[in-house]
């Protein structure tokens, strides 16, 4: 018997889709109905076979629902659980794939209704990529998702959702929401400020009359490919998660401040321990 009888997915972009891909490859759910605001990305999320049929209507695309996904941005997760509260069955499960969960979790929960139960999620998995075109079924496979149980989570709707992310292929791990929101503001969120910057000041840097990136090689298009990601959800991310991001740009701006001092002083020693223990880091990293 599948899992998951009927599957609301809102939002059906990169996340969204992703997950109705993999479940649906697996027989894992029996129906997906896919919400939206743009009909033209539902339609093609139909043709594209990630979805069965879809509604415009948030309440009434959830009706009959025994699991609803929200891959929408971060800001708005907690306006749509607000908005389909009227259309959830008893028993309902609501689940989330935001990158950020201080802001979102627990306002949720005190809208759930009686007899309605939500877990917050976020897939560690992702691309550069935005939109259901972009989704394939494999996006979480050997991939980590981090569920943010909190007093008040049912643990069989706990239990349910983390089934549903191992039958994605991932690894369930827990966590409270202030831990999540510092371990990806490192992991995830510096990482695309970075990106970000750096691309921003070696494209702007104008001291010879052309652009410079056309130069860059592997190591400069590794390290930025983040860069290319949708910037309205990277503005989203680092305004719900702004203390944690902060923290994390500080503490980054202090050790390339160690750096700049190496360097400065001409301090060969000093380069080398530093780039070794850096390479011990990444190289261990699984
Ligand atoms: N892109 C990534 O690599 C990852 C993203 N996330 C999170 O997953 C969520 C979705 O991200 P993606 O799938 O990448 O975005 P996406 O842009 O590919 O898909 C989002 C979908 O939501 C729809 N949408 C936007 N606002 C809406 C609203 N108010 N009501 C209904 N539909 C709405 C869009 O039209 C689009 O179809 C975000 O919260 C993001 O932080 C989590 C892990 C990785
Ligand atoms: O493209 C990449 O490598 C990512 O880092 C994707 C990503 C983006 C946002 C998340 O919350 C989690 C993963």
């Amino acid at each position: 018997m599948p899992l998951i009888r009927r599957l609301a997915i809102i939002g059906v972009g990169l996340i969204g889709g992703s997950l109705a891909r993999v479940l649906r490859e697996k027989g894992e759910v029996d129906e997906v109905v896919g919400i939206g605001r743009g009909e033209a990305n539902l339609k093609k999320a139909v043709e594209l076979g990630v979805i069965d049929s879809y509604s415009l209507d948030p309440v009434a695309g959830v009706v009959g629902a025994d699991m609803v996904f929200i891959a929408t941005p971060v800001c708005s997760i907690a306006g749509m659980v607000d908005k389909i509260a009227p259309g959830l069955g008893q028993g309902c499960i609501v689940t989330d794939g935001g990158s950020v969960k201080g802001e979102i979790v627990a306002p949720c929960e005190g809208i759930m209704p009686d007899g309605t139960f939500f877990v917050g999620g976020h897939p560690i998995a992702g691309t550069e990529n935005s939109g259901v075109e972009a989704s394939f079924s494999t996006l979480y496979q050997g991939k980590r998702c981090i569920l943010t149980p909190t007093d008040r989570t049912d643990r069989e709707a706990l239990a349910k959702v983390a089934r549903m992310w191992e039958l994605a292929g991932s690894e369930v791990v827990e966590m409270d929401v202030e831990k999540h929101d510092h371990v990806v503001a490192a992991i995830s969120h510096l990482p695309h400020m970075v990106a970000y910057s750096l691309v921003n000041a070696v494209g702007s840097y104008d001291r010879f009359a052309e652009s410079i990136l056309k130069y860059s090689a592997g190591g400069f298009r590794d390290f930025t490919r983040i860069a290319s990601s949708d910037p309205a959800m990277w503005r989203d991310i680092a305004l719900m998660n702004r203390g944690a991001v902060l923290e994390m740009m500080d503490y980054f701006q202090e050790h390339l401040g160690r750096l700049r001092k190496l360097v400065d002083a001409g301090d060969g020693d000093g380069l080398h321990d530093f780039f070794l223990s850096s390479k011990k880091s990444r190289d261990a990293i699984l």
